[in-house]
């Protein structure tokens, strides 16, 4: 990883992508900061999200950027930290279910990414291999969530697709 590498782990649920990505992270000198793009809606989440926060552990700084992603990674490029997106799937829907305008939020992050100066890392869930799916938001996220990762894969130093733990290396 270099100083202003950026770098995508794509994956299925619960495939190990989000250890793998902190693993990498945690490799390097520096400060760590997690933008959380989750949002504890239920107590399942909440619950999930407070065992994240243990499991990460006191060298981390955590964020939650539900909708304004582009600008947190701004913030943290300025002070040069090691940045860790968590993810790019919930950010999408967040998007979606707010009304927002998702190719302009999609293209300010694009841009913050570009111009970061500091190594990114970010994950995203890869939704797409499945059957089409029968309700127009569910199909309108999956077009829309695809289209971000081509777009953040073209952008990224390094991708890799996460299976059962293991690493495949895209780029
Ligand atoms: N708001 C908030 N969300 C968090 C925090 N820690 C983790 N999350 C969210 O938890 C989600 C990831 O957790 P999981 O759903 O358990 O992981 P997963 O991606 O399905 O599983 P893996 O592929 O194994 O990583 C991400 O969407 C994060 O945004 C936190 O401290 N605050």
């Amino acid at each position: 990883m270099t100083k202003n590498s950026l770098t995508f782990f794509l994956g299925g649920a619960r495939s190990g992508k989000s250890r793998l990505a902190q693993e990498m992270a945690e490799s390097q000198h520096g400060s760590l900061a997690y933008l959380a793009t989750g949002q504890a809606f239920d107590a399942e989440m909440a619950d999930r999200i407070a065992r994240h926060r243990t499991d990460r552990g006191p060298r981390w700084r955590t964020t939650d950027c539900p909708l304004d992603l582009p600008a947190a990674i701004a913030r943290e490029a300025v002070l040069g930290n090691i940045v860790l997106v968590d993810c790019l799937t919930l950010w999408t829907s967040n998007l979606l279910l707010s009304d927002a305008d998702l190719p302009a939020a999609q293209a300010a992050l694009l841009a913050a990414l570009a111009a970061a100066r500091c190594p990114v890392i970010l994950i995203s869930n890869e939704t797409g291999l499945g059957i089409v799916p029968d309700n127009a938001l569910a199909r309108q996220f999956r077009d829309a969530a695809g289209r971000l990762h081509q777009q953040v894969a073209a952008l990224a130093d390094t991708v890799f697709f996460v299976a059962a733990g293991l690493t495949l290396r895209l780029k």
